[in-house]
């Protein structure tokens, strides 16, 4: 018995192979073709026609109505013939070819899958293949053979637009033999399987019947575009043709086709210009004369002075070499600087500070070379309106961090005219960034020569501030002997009646572990070792935390003082918020550094114009202090004793390496009396490094991480299976999503122990919406054949196709909220998350110019970002776009950490943020290619009761 999956394979190239014919419904007639051309084809074992026919109408390819079938390949045919028909007695070929080798045609191989597709994808593969190599090759006029068309292609490229959709759009191929001899047309196809148009000659050319053409005859092969949807369909015609029928070497001419269908909106959201690839330029010491710049005015009012030194912490030179000769030849490694890398492998108190040093140098040097390929040359700076002593200048991809730039950093600049050395550098200090423009400023002698168009070559330098810290945190951990609480051995517990509580979250008291854990940190249980909170996304990981945090300041009162943590700006504002619903707000305090812009903080923790970093005293009165890891250091440098805090609590943990956490901690907490509290997931985003000798070296490891995988104490116990609550609370209840929601991640991630606890009505919001595929479970999948495209130099990515299907869903939304059972929405109850930045503009722009949008009031606060930006953020309707539709792509966003394909993290991240609904829009083709969409794609199968190897491909709901 034959399985559905070749069943329906065999179904799908037999409705290829039926070309015009695929209108017939009569059974009979079908079957007869089945049996008498199509499955005794040379060498093919096709299963049996009811086999298939039963695989096509399982698999909604064909229904059955009163005893005749009706092929479902309507409007979306994709019916050009397949003419892989070898002429019988045909001989081998020799001599090369631009062609697949003969026995690597179809009736030559022995394998038992269908010889069709297998053949047309080798032949797909090659001419792909080549196209790249030799575009001009393959594409141009040969043999005495002129391929024109209409529309006419240029380069080889036939490029169209539909602006309506369901229209008949003819593509046509004139084939002139323009030679003094006769030639054969022996074969034509079309090398992708994009089902918008049917392919037609007069005479069914095929290798078995050939079109013989004589000098000066034409023949003509049509393509009938119907395109049912908006997008991007490409494909590449390929033609073949032979000198002689039985006994040369044939040759081919292929021609790309775009047929482009696009809404207004789609066309207005375009490329503004065409994409002109930054150019690497490399690098030569010269002698230079800096003349420094005017940095900002600082933003953060200092009352907080500086008393604990920071030292300037730079690699010593022979790291650079070992670095630079990883980087060339990882082979030839000396064995001094191998041995120097061994030494600190396994990590102990004794050589804590060594080893994070040795490698946070060896990520600083690689920092420095990455940053190098940002440099730009010839570049204009225009002064800024109503502030003459600002320069800006336009930073390509600066919006995603490629070249990360904050305000108050420094870029070098000098006039690109300059040759003679010394080179005159002036620095120029960050005063602001908006999208791509940096906003700078120069010292007066750069203003006074300024002139408009002087071109000028810029090079971005790295911030060194936080790899500082990083480095006197790991000298203060030694200096301050932490090793119970980063190396706990659990010797010094003592074991504590835990108290009771009176909950201030009621959430809590429906949640034994969550009761638990706060009971224990707030008893101090695991002292001085850390309590580690982990668990998969939504199990309430923060909300334990902050109630932790609630008690430890309620019950332990006034000896306490807790320090919140976070590694990012948005984590911090997300915890600060949630504190301060039963903390007196006036007791806590967010402090933000002075390179977060003041615009961009959540309007109801911004209390003042400025940031201010009061002085030590007025620090030391507030009960909680919220800041990120790297803030945390300045406390460090202000000199707050250490054991003032007597709380450390870390959210997020696992997304930091291990020194910017300890950041947080050395110089702060007590090693002896104090708490540490890490929450995180180790499956979600973890640190971003550039290093691969510092990741081969484990500096990719967060504290947290660290601790869960090689510390016994927070291991389950192999007598009991289960984890010392004392030091170790794991979540499992998920408290944010819809069954359906979680079902991927669920699988993929958390062994499928992570249990569904969320609000019944919440959750079920959206399960009976009308736009729904499958009513019950609220999880789209929308593919798209969009184009990732760039524009003028952002080195950034964007596809219009799916921004028009995402504002489409918005639509939607708006339009049945309140409506049939479906909730009233407001746009914050709303998250877009897209991996590039380009693509968040993008996005922004449409939401601004889709009138029926507007009636969103508070369309400002539908937060549109990055899965960075969203870590930690629930939303009740969470809407993805993953942007890629080109394979060549997605190499690069494994290289530079961008993007959703090849990161498992980032995917675990973006699709556990919704609580009642999520759409995600992509490519199917593209995101098969990889594992974790591709399993994505299977388990949502099951739920849809398809019955196919084809990935993602069946939830396509156009
Ligand atoms: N015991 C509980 N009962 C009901 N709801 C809860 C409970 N604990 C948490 N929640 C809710 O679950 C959602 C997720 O909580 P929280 O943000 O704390 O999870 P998390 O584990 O930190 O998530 P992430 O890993 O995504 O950061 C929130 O809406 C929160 O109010």
């Amino acid at each position: 018995m034959p399985s559905v999956k070749h069943s329906l394979e065999s179904g799908l190239d037999f409705i290829e192979f039926l070309g015009d014919r695929i209108s017939n419904n009569s059974k009979q007639e079908l079957k007869n073709i089945y049996y008498s051309e199509f499955r005794c084809r040379e060498g093919l074992k096709d299963p049996s026609f009811s086999s298939v026919l039963y695989a096509l109408v399982k698999c909604n390819k064909a229904r059955i109505r009163h005893g005749q079938i009706f092929l479902n390949v309507t409007p979306q045919a994709r019916v050009y013939c397949d003419q892989w028909r070898k002429p019988p007695g045909q001989k081998k070929q020799s001599g090369s070819s631009d062609l697949p080798k003969e026995d690597e045609r179809p009736g030559h191989t022995s394998s038992p899958q269908n010889p069709v597709l297998i053949s047309k994808r080798k032949l797909a593969t090659e001419v792909l293949h080549k196209l790249k190599a030799n575009r001009k090759k393959l594409t141009a006029d040969k043999g005495g053979v002129e391929l024109t068309s209409e529309p006419v292609s240029s380069g080889g490229k036939l490029q169209f637009t539909v602006d309506r959709l369901r229209e008949l759009f003819v593509v046509r191929f004139h084939i002139l033999n323009n030679g003094k001899d006769c030639i054969y047309f022996t074969y034509y196809t079309a090398l992708h399987k994009i089902r918008c148009f049917t392919l037609d000659d007069e005479r069914r050319v095929t290798r078995a019947s050939p079109v013989y053409l004589c000098p000066g005859e034409s023949y003509q092969v049509v393509v009938r575009y119907m395109l049912n949807h908006y997008g991007y369909f490409p494909a590449t015609m390929y033609f073949e043709f032979c000198p002689d029928a039985t006994d040369s070497t044939p040759f081919c001419i292929v021609r790309e086709v775009e047929a482009i269908a696009q809404t207004s909106l789609a066309a207005e959201l375009g490329p503004v210009a065409p994409y002109t690839p930054h150019r690497v330029s490399t690098y030569t010491a010269v002698e230079t004369l800096v003349v420094e710049g005017v940095p900002p005015d600082i933003s953060v009012v200092q009352q907080l002075k500086m008393t604990v030194k920071l030292g300037d912490y730079k690699y010593p030179s022979y790291l650079k070499q070992l670095a630079r000769q990883r980087l060339e030849d990882s082979e030839h490694l000396s064995s001094a600087a191998r041995q120097k890398l061994q030494a600190v492998n396994s990590l102990k108190m004794k050589n804590y500070s060594h080893r994070f040093h040795l490698l946070l140098y060896l990520e600083e040097i690689q920092m420095e070379v990455d940053i190098r390929k940002y440099d730009l040359h010839n570049q204009t700076m225009n002064q800024v309106q109503g502030d003459r002593k600002l320069l800006t200048l336009r930073v390509p991809g600066v919006a995603e961090n490629r070249p990360s730039v904050l305000r108050g950093d420094c870029l070098r600049v000098s006039k690109s005219e300059d040759t003679v050395q010394p080179i005159t550098v002036f620095t120029g200090y960050v005063h602001r960034v908006e999208l791509d423009i940096v906003k700078l400023g120069f010292s007066k002698r750069l203003l006074q020569a300024f002139i408009d168009n002087m071109k000028f070559d810029v090079e971005f330098t790295i911030n060194r501030f936080p790899l500082k810290l990083q480095h006197r945190a790991v000298e203060l951990a030694t200096k301050y002997q932490l090793g119970e609480v980063l190396f706990p051995s659990g010797a010094a517990v003592a074991s504590i009646a835990v108290p009771k509580l009176r909950i201030f979250n009621r959430q809590l008291e429906n949640n034994p572990e969550q009761h638990a854990a706060v009971q224990r940190i707030v008893v101090g249980s695991s002292k001085p070792a850390p309590h580690l909170v982990f668990g998969p996304p939504g199990t309430g990981k923060t909300v334990t935390l902050v109630e932790a945090m609630n008690q430890v300041n309620f019950t332990l009162y006034p000896s306490t003082h807790i320090l919140a943590c976070a590694p990012s700006n948005s984590a911090c504002d997300l915890l600060c918020e949630r504190l301060m619903v039963h903390i007196d707000p006036h007791q806590v305090y967010r402090m933000y550094a002075s390179s977060k812009d003041p615009r961009s903080v959540p309007k109801n923790l911004l209390t003042q114009d400025a940031f201010v970093f009061p002085d030590k005293e007025t620090l030391m009165k507030f009960r909680v202090l919220v800041v990120t890891m790297v803030t945390a250091g300045r406390l460090v440098s202000g000199g707050i004793p250490v054991g003032h805090f007597t709380h450390v609590f870390v959210d997020e943990g696992g997304q930091a390496v291990e020194p910017e956490c300890v950041i947080a901690i050395a110089g702060l907490l007590s090693p002896e009396t104090g708490q540490l509290v890490l929450a995180g997931d180790p499956k979600q985003l973890g640190p971003i490094l550039r290093s691969p000798l510092a990741l081969e070296h484990g500096l990719g490891i967060s504290l947290l991480e660290r601790l869960m995988l090689q510390n016994p104490l927070y291991q389950k116990s192999s007598d009991s299976g289960h984890f010392d609550t004392r030091f170790v609370t794991k979540l499992l209840r998920n408290y944010r999503s819809h069954s359906a929601i979680l079902k991927v991640p669920n699988e993929l991630f958390y062994e499928n122990e992570l249990q569904v606890f969320a609000d019944q009505w919440e959750r079920e919001a959206f399960c009976k919406w009308e736009h729904l595929p499958k009513k019950g479970f609220p999880v789209i999948f929308h593919g798209v054949m969009g184009k990732d495209e760039r524009e003028a130099n952002s080195p950034s990515f964007f596809n219009v196709s799916e921004v028009v299907v995402l504002v489409d869903y918005l639509t939607k939304l708006m339009d049945t909220q309140g409506k049939k059972g479906i909730p009233k929405l407001s746009a914050r109850d709303i998250g877009i998350i897209a991996p590039y930045r380009k693509q968040v503009e993008k996005i922004q722009k449409a939401l601004k110019s889709v009138k029926a949008l507007s009636q969103w009031n508070d369309l400002k606060e539908l937060k549109v970002g990055s899965v960075e930006e969203f870590q930690g953020q629930e939303r009740k309707i969470i809407l993805i776009s993953t942007v890629r539709s080109s394979i060549n792509y997605v190499r690069m966003d494994k290289d530079f950490n961008i993007g959703f394909l090849s990161n498992e993290k980032r995917f675990n991240v973006a699709v556990t943020r919704a609580r009642s609904l999520l759409i995600v829009v992509g490519n199917p083709v593209i995101l098969n290619k990889d594992p974790t969409w591709e399993n994505c794609g299977y388990i949502f199968h099951e739920v849809f009761a398809f019955s196919s190897s084809r990935g993602l491909e069946c939830l396509v709901t156009h």
